[in-house]
């Protein structure tokens, strides 16, 4: 089987994929016309964030048959149009859950903690020792945790934040969820969520209908002392009515790993002091990025073999 790979994966998934496929590597994102060109001249295609993946990049009647995503979302995939033109489409569910739980924790601590700030301030060598009411926080811990999509990584952090920092925790989900570990309140409504969370977390998965679900509406129903964290995908927040919002105070802070147009980060956001700004670190260590790998090259291996595939979208 051809294979072509977007971007270079870590070493030992490179030498699995070369021994089990004939591979071509490139490190550079596909474009529609790109795309439109691999997936008439490869049997499979292993892509990534970055790629865009749109319905121009997808011929009548391709050469592939499989899209292998490396990562659980796929936004940057028109789904539809790859069913349509019988490309099936994999992910990895998952292998991705804890770390990027994780990476929210980090970024729920740093913003309460002003952790950047205190790091920016000692690197500058502007530090003149220890006051009592120097950047002052929030504490994260007995405070309410509110999460937005209480999916396999919003029950992650929920547990992390419930079982770790004694948070409470409601949250809001498209569906009903039940029947998991950690003790936390379902609400009946968004609004309900951000109304009384002191940190909200974003986890849903970008959607046309999650396509800026928190705008300026929704960030004006957020108490002024609280926090907001996007882990999920930078359109789900506005990004212009975060900015806003930062810089006259209505909300007191905000953690993001991941932005509205990737890998740009608007100045006006970086010029603020009252936001945590991570390079999408999510999954961001070896071993989840070959395990990513991994579920990648078992979907490659049951397509190859006619067995249904682990991780269809
Ligand atoms: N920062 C990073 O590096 C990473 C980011 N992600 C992002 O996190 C997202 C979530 O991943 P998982 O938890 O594995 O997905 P999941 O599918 O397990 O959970 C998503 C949850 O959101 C709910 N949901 C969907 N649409 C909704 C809506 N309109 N309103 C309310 N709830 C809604 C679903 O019912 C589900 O419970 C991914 O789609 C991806 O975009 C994932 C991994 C790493
Ligand atoms: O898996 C994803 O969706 C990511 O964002 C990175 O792993």
């Amino acid at each position: 089987m051809k294979l072509l790979i977007t971007r270079s994966l870590p070493d030992t998934v490179m030498a699995a994929a070369k021994a089990r496929f004939e591979v071509t590597a490139q490190n550079c994102p596909l474009t529609p016309t790109s795309a439109r060109a691999a997936f008439e001249a490869f049997d499979a295609v292993i892509c990534t964030i970055g790629d865009d993946l749109t319905a121009a990049a997808f011929p009548q009647t391709p050469r592939c048959k499989i899209l292998a995503n490396f990562g659980v979302g796929t936004n940057h995939i028109d789904v539809t149009a790859a069913q349509r033109a019988g490309v099936a489409v994999t992910n990895t569910p998952g292998t991705v859950t804890d770390a990027t739980a994780d990476i929210a924790l980090t970024l729920m601590l740093m913003t309460a903690r002003r952790a950047s700030e205190g790091e920016a301030l000692v690197r500058r060598g502007g530090w003149s020792g220890w006051h009592p009411t120097q950047l002052l926080g929030l504490h994260m811990t007995g405070k309410t945790l509110g999460v937005i999509g209480m999916g396999r990584i919003g029950k992650a952090i929920a547990k992390r934040a419930h079982f770790g920092f004694d948070m409470k925790v409601v949250f809001h989900n498209r569906s009903q969820v039940a029947g998991f570990a950690t003790p936390a309140t379902q609400l009946a409504t968004l609004q309900e969520v951000l109304s009384c969370a002191d940190i909200v977390l974003i986890a849903v998965p970008a959607t046309p209908d999650t396509r800026h679900l928190i705008g300026s509406a929704e960030i004006a129903q957020m108490k002024p002392s609280s926090l907001l964290i996007n882990i999920a995908r930078g359109d789900i927040v506005e990004e212009a009515a975060l900015i806003d919002a930062l810089q006259s105070q209505k909300i007191a802070g905000a953690g993001l790993d991941v932005y509205e147009h990737e890998p740009q980060v608007p100045a006006a956001l970086r010029a603020l002091t009252n936001c945590t700004l991570l390079p999408h670190l999510g999954t961001a260590a070896l071993e989840v990025r070959e395990a990513m790998g991994r579920m990648v090259l078992d979907n490659l291996d049951a397509f190859a073999t006619g067995a249904p595939l682990p991780n269809p979208v």
